[in-house]
């Protein structure tokens, strides 16, 4: 219980470090004065040396000023030009994309042909083949794009990847993950329900389920044995294709059968007690693990693994709140890894120094390639297309020739 409060603490109040005279720090702008921005880079910046938050812009001058206030942003741009102005200022090195989902193609071309790298918010764009396009013009410019799915940088959910690899709960049997936010917070006027704007909860929360069935099985579906997208409220979905919530069947090579749900919208349930599902559990021919909170573990997490013996069944539990925890196995161990991290770091800052390793050279604790980001797309098409409702819709933004 300490070490909960404790963690909490520090989560609230990180530690401010000064900013690097060894290595140049990196100089990002941020495109929209989005809710997650605190959350995904400022506050995680505070405690990186080599990461300068230089530039916000955002829509309404106000509101950009406002942001940059609160934040203690030093470059302010607001208006209908804002973002081009930010990609355009020199200064600018990095650039941060937190805008609507529908919005990271179009903007995260123009930031890599303004010579910047991003980090583009989760999910990679619209379709699979935005996302292509996106990673073509990054490798042709030489620049590092990265799209922020910050859970796997965390030690625990690759504590559970090492288990699995380690070959001690044997083969892979099937997974089921979730990730369902109770009703409430996400009204029927955000971003995640406008069609538009990329919108659907397969795109926004449901995007980390297949991308942890995907990294834990090491595989792609193969097909989507169902799918069933539920409407906000009582809207045509044939109409607004908008899923409220969504449950899926996959089949993965292997004899791998895999199940997801996403919702933002959960019906509360209070007997017995029901508002969040954050889960991901394997069952293997050995035993099976379970990630209790696999996308945010620095709050709280658990890992729980049973074993099989003959008729004896013997279960641990685990927590990985910092790499020297996380007992990892597969390649990933130098002196440098085993001492990454902090118990209080959240994902996003585990994020953000793999990140910044990526953009000074250095080699990353963990990545996320440009294959498995494409392939995440994939499958959110694959779902979508078997769910009846169909991709959301390609960007009308022309990118330029190079
Ligand atoms: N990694 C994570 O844990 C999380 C990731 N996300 C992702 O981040 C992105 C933003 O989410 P979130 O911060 O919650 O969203 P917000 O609605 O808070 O922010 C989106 C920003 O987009 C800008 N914007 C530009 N055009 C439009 C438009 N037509 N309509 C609405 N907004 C517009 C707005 O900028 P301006 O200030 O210029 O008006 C706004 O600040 C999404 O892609 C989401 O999936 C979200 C939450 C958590
Ligand atoms: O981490 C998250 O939690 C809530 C979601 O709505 C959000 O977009 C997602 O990234």
């Amino acid at each position: 219980m300490s070490s909960f409060v404790r963690r909490i603490y520090r989560v609230l109040l990180p530690q401010i470090v000064p900013k690097s005279f060894d290595s140049q720090p990196m100089k990002f702008g941020i495109l929209g004065a989005a809710n997650i921005a605190p959350n995904a880079l400022i506050t995680p910046a505070k405690s990186h040396p080599e990461v300068v938050v230089y530039a916000v812009a955002a829509r309404d001058l106000k509101k950009a000023k406002d942001f940059a206030k609160k934040h203690g942003i030093p470059k302010v741009y607001g208006g209908n030009t804002s973002y081009q102005q930010l990609l355009d200022d020199p200064e600018v090195e990095v650039v941060y994309n937190p805008l609507p989902n529908g919005l990271h193609f179009e903007w995260t071309m123009k930031a890599l042909y303004a010579g910047k790298h991003v980090l583009c918010e989760k999910p990679l764009a619209n379709t699979a083949e935005e996302g292509r396009l996106m990673f073509d013009l990054a490798e042709k410019k030489g620049l590092v794009l990265l799209k922020a799915f910050h859970y796997r940088f965390h030690p625990a959910v690759q504590r559970v990847k090492a288990l699995l690899d380690s070959g001690e709960l044997g083969k892979i049997k099937s997974v089921d993950a979730k990730m369902a936010i109770p009703a409430g917070p996400v009204r029927d006027d955000n971003i995640r329900f406008r069609y538009d704007l990329g919108g659907g909860a397969l795109m926004d929360v449901g995007c980390y389920p297949i991308n942890c069935i995907r990294y834990l099985t090491s595989s792609n579906p193969t097909s989507v044995v169902s799918a069933t997208p539920v409407p906000l409220k009582s809207a045509n979905i044939q109409e607004t294709k908008i899923d409220r919530a969504i449950n899926a069947t996959l089949a993965f090579p292997n004899d791998i059968l895999a199940t997801l749900e996403g919702d933002l919208a959960m019906p509360w349930k209070f007997f017995p007690p029901k508002l969040f599902k954050l889960w991901v559990e394997v069952k293997c021919e050995g035993g099976d693990v379970t990630l209790i909170n696999f996308v945010l573990p620095t709050f709280w997490h658990s890992i729980n693994v049973s074993t099989k013996a003959g008729s004896t069944t013997t279960t641990r539990t685990e927590k990985v709140y910092k790499f020297a925890d996380a007992h990892l196995e597969h390649g990933a161990g130098d002196s440098k890894t085993l001492d990454l991290g902090q118990d209080w770091w959240l994902t996003y800052r585990y994020q953000l120094e793999a990140f910044v390793d990526k953009l000074k050279g250095r080699t990353p604790q963990t990545w996320i390639t440009r294959e498995d980001s494409v392939a995440n797309m994939e499958t959110i098409e694959m779902i979508y297309e078997k769910a009846g409702i169909g991709s959301r819709p390609k960007s009308t933004y022309e990118p330029l020739a190079l």
